[in-house]
């Protein structure tokens, strides 16, 4: 049997929450921090060109104080290049970014881009960076990432979980396919596969049976039922406040 697929916690939304007042709460690393202690095997977070969650203050206080292994996303640019240099995460998974998008809407271009992608690949790798590529499940994207030396791919699982969740079951069967022949030729070709975007406690069940996938990266979803599973705990410890205000208000 393949061993346990380890989650890696994507904490992006924490800062878009924090971002949504300007101020520091709710903090990303108080965030990672607990998921670490509830068995995150590792963070993820998303340094945008934006900055429109995730910034650069955040990406180092990750790295000085969290224990687990920080997978920095990251677009290939010089900038972005510069701070991974810099910050030396565990690992940096390079993902396309277009600034007008709402989230990642889909697989780098490593063949059309491997001019620009090869030397970032090669200079994080020579610094001792675990670099992953965020590609699509395609022959053409897998043969390309495993030609730029890179250890891991993740794969894009955005397409097949939007197809689930509409209920487009012909398309979620082709978008299936496609992630496990992906899956099966990225471990012939010798990397090491992740998959991620869009996952919710029943795709993670359903892909999670594909043998090849050794780590899943999750955010969206983990960080919007954390608001829900929280909210009645957090209603309690409000009220108790309120409660002992107005005690000592009497005694
Ligand atoms: C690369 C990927 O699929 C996501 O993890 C990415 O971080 C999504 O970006 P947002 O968190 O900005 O939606
Ligand atoms: N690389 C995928 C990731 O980190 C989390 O994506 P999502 O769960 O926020 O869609």
């Amino acid at each position: 049997m393949a061993g346990l697929i380890r989650l890696g916690v994507n904490i992006d939304h924490v800062a878009t929450v924090r971002n949504a007042r300007g101020g520091a709460h709710p903090d990303p690393v108080r965030f990672a921090k607990l998921a670490a202690e509830a068995g995150a095997d590792g963070i993820t977070a998303h340094l945008r060109e934006d900055r429109r969650h995730i910034r650069d203050a955040d990406i180092d206080r990750l790295r000085a104080e969290v224990d687990r292994p920080l997978n920095l996303e990251m677009a290939a640019t010089p900038e972005m290049l510069a701070i991974a240099l810099r910050v030396k995460p565990h690992a940096a998974c390079l993902v396309p970014e277009k600034r007008e998008e709402r989230t990642t809407e889909g697989g780098l271009d490593v063949v059309g881009q491997k001019a620009a992608i090869a030397p970032v690949v090669k200079e994080l790798a020579a610094e001792g960076v675990r670099v992953s590529l965020f590609v699509e499940a395609d022959e053409a994207a897998l043969e390309q990432s495993a030609l730029l030396g890179a250890a891991v791919v993740e794969l894009h699982t955005g397409t097949w979980c939007e197809a689930l969740v509409a209920g487009a079951h012909g398309e979620a069967a082709r978008e299936f396919a496609r992630l496990a022949a992906g899956a099966r030729l990225a471990a012939r070709l010798g990397l090491e596969v992740h998959a991620g975007h869009g996952l919710d406690y029943a795709s993670a069940r359903t892909l999670a049976a594909l043998p090849e996938i050794a780590e899943f990266n999750i955010g969206h979803f983990l960080i919007g039922e954390a608001i829900a599973v929280g909210l009645p705990e957090t209603i309690r410890l409000m009220k108790a406040a309120m409660a002992e205000g107005r005690e000592a208000r009497a005694a």
